[in-house]
């Protein structure tokens, strides 16, 4: 049997990217994306995808019906949930489109099978959250909720985030999911690792097969031996390629005490956000090319300058601190070798689509799991 997928808000394709990987059959009946760089990288990737540029707000229940699709996936902006945003939940004009397509299921004819939904930490607490689960509930759908990251699976990545699997009539309980991501984790999810959802009253109901689910469930983590060092990672160029990526002399001054720095050796590095090698706080690591030992060396003598001092900036260079390159981060989120970018587009809006974008080995263990 051929899934036939809805994906909506669908950037670069990481949602596709993730399918591929489940090696399920499929097909994309319609991706759909308002944003003109990440169309034009998903096109690139996915010539053969009727790619709609479309705001999703003008999408009818008439038009998804005609699709027939099986499963909808969908990652709507995270902004209106994020910790550093204003959490302006339902209020924030982006979340429209999400409260959009919650109407347009609900006056489907022809229901989809599967909803998986991404989204950040943030958002399981969001009333936007309450609207969807009530939507899936008063749609007969069954959910499950887990808030994970790409570290609980060995790879060296922070990106924790929410995500929701739903199915339409389905007997599966929640014991058996829990079961299979169990063993697609490869580690033990420990019973106080599940954490029920206390204030929606689902608690209660959580072992009945008969009724909804609600549930945030987190991975044990995986020892330090079974992760992968972010060397395996890297690009493998001579230092020449990597001059675009040092961080300029300004930054290295403004904010050597705050730079989350890593080296090839690290089996963890911050989440990648859209304003990666613009903003420098909070939006990913960055990293050094010399020993251990040398490190240490500069960044004690540094801590002990003024950063004022004409010799910082030059012991700081030493480092040869730098950027993850955009196939880098790509490699971290899980994009296949063979997912590439237009040549025309810019550092800045690789950054910005990659930073929008899901880990797409993360995605494709949860979308076995609901569709297998
Ligand atoms: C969190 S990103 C999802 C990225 C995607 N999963 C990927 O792999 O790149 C949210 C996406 O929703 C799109 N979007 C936001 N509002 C939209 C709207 N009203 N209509 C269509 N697309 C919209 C943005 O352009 C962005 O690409």
């Amino acid at each position: 049997m051929v899934i036939r997928v809805l994906e909506l808000f669908s950037g670069i394709g990481g949602m596709h990217c993730s399918l591929n990987a489940t090696g399920i059959s499929f097909k994309i009946e319609a991706a759909v994306d308002i944003n003109t760089t990440a169309n034009q990288v998903y096109m690139h990737n996915f010539p053969d995808t009727t790619l709609l540029q479309r705001n999703i707000l003008s999408l009818s229940s008439k038009e998804i019906d005609n699709l027939k699709p099986d499963l909808i996936t969908m990652s709507p902006p995270c902004q209106p949930f994020t910790r550093q945003g204003l959490k302006q939940d339902c209020e924030d004009v982006r979340t429209q489109p999400l409260l959009h397509i919650l109407q347009v299921i609900s006056d489907l004819e022809y229901k989809p099978y599967y909803i998986f939904l991404e989204n950040v930490k943030g958002f399981e607490t969001s009333r936007a959250k309450e609207k969807l689960v009530s939507t899936l509930q008063s749609c007969g759908y069954k959910f499950k909720e887990f808030l994970l990251t790409p570290t609980q699976f060995g790879i060296p990545n922070s990106r924790l985030r929410y995500y929701l699997l739903a199915k339409f009539r389905f007997g599966t309980s929640c014991v058996n999911m829990t079961q299979e991501l169990t063993t697609s984790l490869r580690c033990e999810i420990k019973k106080e690792d599940m954490l029920f959802f206390k204030n929606s009253g689902l608690d209660s109901e959580i072992d009945s097969s008969n009724t909804a689910e609600g549930v945030v469930c987190r991975g044990g983590n995986t020892t330090d031996d079974e992760k992968t060092p972010l060397s395996f990672y890297l690009e493998n160029k001579p230092d020449l390629y990597f001059q675009d990526y040092l961080l300029p002399d300004k930054v290295l001054l403004k904010f050597p005490m705050i730079l989350d720095i890593v080296d090839r050796r690290s089996l963890q590095s911050c989440c990648f956000t859209k304003g990666y090698g613009h903003y420098v706080q909070g939006t990913g690591s960055v990293i050094h090319a010399v020993s251990h030992d040398k490190f240490i060396e500069v960044y004690k003598t540094v801590s002990l300058l003024n950063k004022e001092h004409p010799q910082t900036v030059e012991l700081l260079k030493q480092l040869k601190l730098r950027y993850f390159t955009p196939r880098e981060v790509a490699n971290l989120l899980h994009f296949p070798s063979m997912f590439s970018f237009p040549s025309h587009l810019k550092k800045k809006q690789l950054y910005q689509i990659l930073g929008n974008s899901i880990n797409v080995y993360v995605v494709c263990e949860l979308l076995k799991l609901l569709l297998q």
